[in-house]
């Protein structure tokens, strides 16, 4: 089955090549269409067969099933351009989470599904996150739960909890890196330990984590207990982290929220009644 991406920038980029990678699509299953070519090129030169479609329209024509790894503020440019050409039997999957279903559903013909994927897709890990929508078959739904299955963990979640869900699936391997890295840093500044030793240490310990999460049978809550011996060290830095840790994590998600809202009316903004009045 060909299957089609309209952006290949960091995430369609990463899908196109976990696809590739997992075996589950061949290069010459895949069809790509990115605003500035020369990226398209670079993603197509590492993976002879790959075709490149001139624009979406083109790509929309020969794609059963297409997906919007564009930005929310990219949206409606791409609508315009694809709306005519959509067909009602196509799946559009769009990988945003402040773009409605419903407002797709509006604008195109097409089956339509919300699915977030995560950089852990990268070396086939972590849940995507799948919301399909009223169009789709039992079919076109299993058929899409498979595709993931091949570079990730589907987890079926409820389209209001997008966020907080895309927060703690998508945005996290980017809060934890900084947070690893600032434990680094501040290393090297409290003690003078070498910056490559500090990360190098933080880096590994990581690494040995989440193969206990995942192979060593620990729970968040087991790891701590195992490590934290009673009247030891650890301990101390667990009850830090307990009292300061959390109103942190409590303004990041109020954060995460607000600017969500933010973008969630700027879509629906640009998209606006003028699909209807289109149609
Ligand atoms: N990065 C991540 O870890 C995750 C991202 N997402 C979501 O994925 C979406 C894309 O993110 P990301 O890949 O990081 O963003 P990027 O900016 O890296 O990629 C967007 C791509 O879309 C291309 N594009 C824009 N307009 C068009 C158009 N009209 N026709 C064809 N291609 C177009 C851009 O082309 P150009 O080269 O010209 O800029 C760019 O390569 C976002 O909405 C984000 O929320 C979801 C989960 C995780
Ligand atoms: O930073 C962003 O907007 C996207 C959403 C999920 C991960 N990255």
């Amino acid at each position: 089955m060909n299957v089609g991406f309209i952006g290949t920038g960091n995430m369609g980029r990463t899908l196109v090549e976990a696809f590739i990678r997992s075996g589950k699509l061949k290069p010459s299953d895949i069809i790509i269409n990115n605003r500035t070519r020369s990226k398209a090129d670079r993603l197509a030169e590492t993976h002879p067969g790959l075709r490149i479609a001139d624009n979406s329209r083109e790509l929309v024509r020969e794609t059963p099933l297409f997906f919007l790894c564009i930005k929310p503020g990219e949206f409606r440019p791409v609508l315009d351009e694809i709306r005519e050409t959509v067909r009602s039997e196509q799946i559009a999957v769009s990988i945003t989470s402040p773009v409605m279903i419903r407002d797709l559903e509006e604008w195109l013909p097409a089956k339509v599904a919300k699915i977030i994927p995560s950089i852990n897709h990268a070396v086939l890990a972590g849940n995507s996150l799948f919301v399909p929508g009223n169009r789709l078959t039992a079919d076109d739904q299993q058929m899409l739960w498979n595709l993931f299955s091949a570079i990730s963990q589907p987890l079926r979640i409820e389209e209001e909890h997008t966020r907080i869900a895309s927060d703690l699936a998508s945005c996290s391997p980017a809060f934890f890196a900084q947070l690893l890295e600032s434990l680094a840093n501040t290393a090297v500044k409290e003690t003078g330990i070498p910056q490559s030793s500090a990360l190098s240490l933080v880096n590994q310990m990581t690494q040995g984590l989440a193969r206990l999460l995942a192979e060593g049978g620990f729970t968040l809550q087991s790891l701590q207990e195992r490590v934290a011996v009673p009247g030891g060290i650890t301990r101390e830095g667990l009850d830090l982290l307990n009292k300061e840790v959390s109103p942190v994590f409590h303004e990041l998600i109020q954060l995460t929220h607000a600017k969500y809202d933010h973008d969630v009316k700027k879509v629906k903004h640009s998209l606006g009644h003028t699909a209807k009045k289109n149609m």
